[in-house]
């Protein structure tokens, strides 16, 4: 695939637009299929760069892998290949993304062994690793890092259930920690755990598998110990980040639009987020239905102050939807304070939607201030870089509202995570092309 979309933007889009299975779930399930020598059969796979290469480093690692249809694989990890794990490839292969770390947990709790090159994904900042590997060692296993060639090992005859208090609710550390107790002797008890929806379908899907868990959802998790795993069939939820991005999409653009199958009790504070900046949506069955609307106004606090939205641990506003709710905000009526807490690189891009136009002051590299224009001024079209994946999709709503031809370059950065975005932007009316 080339590396560019050039888009016309300024029309009104409209129609239905069904989401994609989750990346950040799929990413989770896809490494617990290591879990077993059974055959783990997952569907709602989404066909996106980072599920592709995690799905290729499996099949390296000797996993047997069949495609049965569109988003649906069967997983057989009867045999592996641990001189692919320890080869210069395995070196570059699972740098190339961050879900690889999450092989780490099923490989140390299945074979007693495991080996990771520092792994990939979003340059936003410091992402540190401290949280998987405090509970790998809190667990009994030997840990080494070798600075030089950035590569870390882990081993242990045998994991030992225990008392875990987590430094921070890391949702890759907990799933990795997860995947670990679940074959470990006795009971562990992981505390400040992450809770997402993504982590409860793991849960859910280990349990199916013969896991014991219990506490799914909270921050404490119970996990007793079993010999043995066996095999399953998991569906993958639909990706909420699509969901918030195509909600602010609509807006934008002033268009009619019907988000299907959404899983609105597992969308936490999404919907009413998005309803702060003055946006109309519906629950309509399972779909969200947003009219077309010529103005959103922001609201503010009940003291009148400016509104913030800021992210925080599940259940609170999953960080990966603020460069969505920063660029929507820039054509609502009004102010609002976007505070990124987690990430320290993320919104830079905003100097881009200042020049396309936006009224944004970046108050320091977590905090920016948007001013909304009020569709009285539309964004200026232009050239860009995809500088993340979630930038990336915000600069990308922000040229379909804009007036005139904009180019954005790096798209890698957005097939990351989204599946044939511009064939399915199309299909609402959108004039975009990869070229
Ligand atoms: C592959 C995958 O699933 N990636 C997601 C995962 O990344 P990932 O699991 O890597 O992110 P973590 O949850 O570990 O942490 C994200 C950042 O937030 C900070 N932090 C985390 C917890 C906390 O209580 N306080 C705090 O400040 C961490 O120091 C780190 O800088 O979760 C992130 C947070 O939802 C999402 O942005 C990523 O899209
Ligand atoms: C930060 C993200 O991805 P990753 O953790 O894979 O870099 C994201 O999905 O927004």
């Amino acid at each position: 695939m080339s590396g560019m979309f050039q888009i016309r933007g300024g029309k009104q889009l409209h129609g239905e637009i069904t989401p994609q299975g989750a990346k950040n779930e799929a990413l989770q399930i896809l490494c617990a299929v290591l879990l077993t020598d059974d055959e783990v059969r997952i569907k709602n796979i989404p066909d996106i760069h980072d599920v592709n290469r995690l799905i290729e480093i499996l099949g390296d690692f000797g996993v047997r892998i069949t495609k049965n249809g569109k988003g649906i694989y069967t997983f057989k990890a009867d045999q592996v290949n641990f001189d692919y794990i320890k080869s210069q490839e395995f070196k570059k292969d699972g740098a190339k993304l961050r879900g690889s770390i999450m092989l780490l947990g099923p490989m140390l709790a299945r074979f007693g062994e495991a080996y990771m090159p520092t792994p990939g994904g979003d340059k936003i900042g410091r992402r540190r690793l401290d949280t998987h590997f405090q509970g790998f060692v809190e667990l009994g296993a030997e840990f080494h890092y070798d600075e030089i060639e950035n590569f870390y090992t882990l081993k242990a005859k045998e994991l030992q259930g225990k008392f875990i208090l987590l430094e921070e609710a890391s949702v890759t550390g907990t799933a990795n920690v997860v995947m670990a107790a679940v074959l470990a002797k006795g009971k562990t008890r992981i505390y400040n755990a992450a809770c997402e929806p993504y982590l409860q379908q793991l849960c859910k899907m280990l349990n199916r598998m013969g896991a014991n868990i219990s506490g799914i959802g909270s921050n404490l998790l119970t996990i007793e110990g079993v010999s043995h795993l066996h095999g399953t069939e998991h569906t993958m939820l639909p990706d909420m980040v699509e969901i918030g991005s195509w909600i602010g999409l609509a807006a934008m653009t002033k268009s009619e639009m019907t988000i299907k199958n959404v899983h609105w009790n597992q969308l936490g504070v999404i919907p009413s987020t998005f309803r702060k900046l003055g946006i109309e949506l519906e629950q309509s069955g399972d779909d969200i239905y947003i009219p077309a609307q010529e103005h959103y106004r922001i609201q503010k606090f009940i003291d009148g102050s400016i509104l913030t939205v800021s992210d925080a641990p599940w259940p609170g506003f999953t960080p990966d939807l603020l460069s969505i709710v920063l660029v929507t905000a820039t054509q609502a009526k009004g102010t609002v304070l976007i505070h990124q807490k987690m990430f320290e690189s993320r919104l830079f891009f905003v100097d881009k939607l200042i020049d396309m136009g936006a009224q944004i002051i970046l108050c320091d590299p977590h905090r920016a201030t948007v001013v909304g224009l009020n569709h009285e001024s539309p964004l200026r079209g232009t050239t860009m870089t995809s500088p993340d994946i979630r930038a990336g999709n915000a600069l990308l709503i922000a040229a379909l509202s804009a007036e005139g031809k904009s180019i954005i370059h790096n798209i890698e950065q957005i097939d990351r995570g989204y599946e044939n975005i511009d064939g399915r932007l199309r299909a609402l009316g959108a004039d975009i092309v990869r070229i």
